[in-house]
């Protein structure tokens, strides 16, 4: 399915004639639809960059008052439920995400 980054026919040198230097489109109306998809795509993890950011701090806030309650830091449970979520959502590389999202908000196991 992914083409070889390293293979001239399936990936192109963008320095080759004719292409454009910066969204690596062989002509002028792919580069323009490319450039408006690529807004959308800036908007969108930027959107991501804030939801993980306010999960993260979450994550912690409910840490803390777990903990000052003379509870447990983590509930593993809870953190199973959300690795299958993500992982019957996204597959494997959702199980990476998950783990990693995790641990921005209740630091490493
Ligand atoms: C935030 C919590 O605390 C910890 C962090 C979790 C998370 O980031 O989702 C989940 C379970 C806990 O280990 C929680 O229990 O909801």
């Amino acid at each position: 399915m992914t083409a070889d980054v390293m293979d001239p026919s399936t990936n192109p040198d963008p320095s080759d004639a004719g292409m454009d230097q910066t969204t690596g489109a062989g002509k002028p109306l792919a580069a323009n639809e490319i450039l408006g998809m690529r807004e959308r795509i800036d908007e969108i993890d930027q959107a991501l960059i804030d939801l993980w950011l306010e999960r993260s701090r979450l994550s912690q806030a409910v840490g803390k008052t777990r903990m000052a309650s003379g509870g447990t830091r983590l509930v593993l449970a809870r953190e199973r439920e959300i690795v299958d979520r993500f992982r019957a959502a996204l597959g494997p590389d959702g199980t990476q995400v998950a783990l990693l999202l995790l641990r921005s908000g209740r630091g490493p196991l």
